[in-house]
């Protein structure tokens, strides 16, 4: 029945109830009028999320967030807001074909909407413009591990599966001296922002990608996809670092690693919901070394990070 605490955290984030109290303490019936919901429902709701510790004072209808419930918030460094909606909608009905994925191996989405994911995005616009906005919402955690790196040797970056282009636009403003390279689906990067000293290209990453780049970023783009098509993304994101020839070509890789022990981590979460949506897969240390050295990549170094580690290899010579 966990679900229903999940749809619950959803349904009171989507209503906007953590940002209206923000500010500290709200009653029950005031917390209502100022969202436009139901009063009895809302305690209700309250109810158990309190008994999940992501607020207090429910009964004494003095209604207050928790340092958890704060994560909650838009403007919480790391707010989980946008997971909210990156869980919601499809992402979550899609779910309802988990023994679909589970008899066969691939995604549920595909069962259930009849298509693969990213084609489905395609053919509904404010779908895609919510997926690639949540996206973004979680990029301010996500590059942490980039921000702290040497980039003096790097003139050039292409960000490949780019999205909305937030992570580039944020490196880039940290980094004035680069310039960039957003690449992702013709139909992304013609609604994404064009940021200054960057390069919007669109195609797909299966029959090649720009060259033109010393550092080429990776994030959150080989989850999405079974080892098979993730060795074919590496293998062209290889091709075009050897014809650039830059002598600091490096491959960095934003992805969770699944430890190799039995502890709970969301890593093993996103696991199964790469699987059930997309057919794809978090992976272990060992793992990413087998990916990338099939790919023909050396992995340099694997950094963890608080929401994402960072994997720096380079291409070997032909
Ligand atoms: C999980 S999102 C990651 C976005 C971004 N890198 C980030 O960290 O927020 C995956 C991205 O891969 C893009 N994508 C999917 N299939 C693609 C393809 N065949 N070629 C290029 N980009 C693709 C999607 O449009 C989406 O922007």
């Amino acid at each position: 029945m966990g679900y229903i605490v999940s749809r619950s955290i959803m349904a009171i984030t989507e209503a906007g109830i953590p940002d209206l109290l923000h500010d500290g303490p709200r009653s029950v019936p005031d917390l209502a009028t100022a969202a436009g919901v139901d009063a009895d429902a809302l305690r209700r709701m309250l109810g158990l999320l309190e008994s999940e510790g992501l607020l207090t004072g429910v009964a004494p209808d003095r209604v207050e967030l928790t340092g958890r419930g704060r994560l909650l918030c838009s403007d919480t460094p790391g707010s989980l807001k946008h997971l909210c909606a990156l869980m919601d909608h499809e992402a979550y009905t899609c779910w309802s074909g988990a023994g679909h994925a589970l008899r066969t191996g691939g995604a549920a989405f595909d069962q259930v909407y009849g298509q693969p994911y990213f084609d489905w995005l395609a053919g509904h616009p404010d779908d895609a413009t919510r997926f690639h906005a949540a996206q973004a919402g979680l990029v301010e955690m996500r590059l942490l591990p980039l921000l702290a790196l040497d980039w003096s040797a790097t003139r050039t970056v292409v960000d490949v599966g780019a999205g909305d282009g937030v992570l580039l636009h944020t490196l880039l403003t940290a980094q004035p001296h680069l310039a960039g390279i957003g690449f992702d689906l013709p139909e992304v990067t013609a609604a994404a922002p064009v940021g200054e000293r960057t390069t919007r290209v669109g195609g797909s990453f299966f029959d090649g990608v720009p060259v033109g780049g010393d550092t080429y970023v990776l994030a959150q783009i080989l989850h999405d996809w079974p080892d098979v098509d993730a060795v074919r993304i590496l293998r062209r994101v290889r091709e075009a670092m050897l014809r650039t020839g830059s002598p600091a070509a490096r491959l960095l890789v934003l992805e969770q690693v699944v430890p190799d022990d039995t502890r709970p981590h969301p890593a093993r979460l996103l696991d199964l919901h790469m699987l059930v949506l997309l057919g794809g897969r978090e992976r272990t240390e060992r793992q990413w070394r087998e990916l990338l050295s099939r790919s023909g990549f050396r992995v340099e170094r694997i950094t963890a990070g608080a929401r994402s580690a960072l994997l720096e290899a380079v291409p070997e010579p032909d």
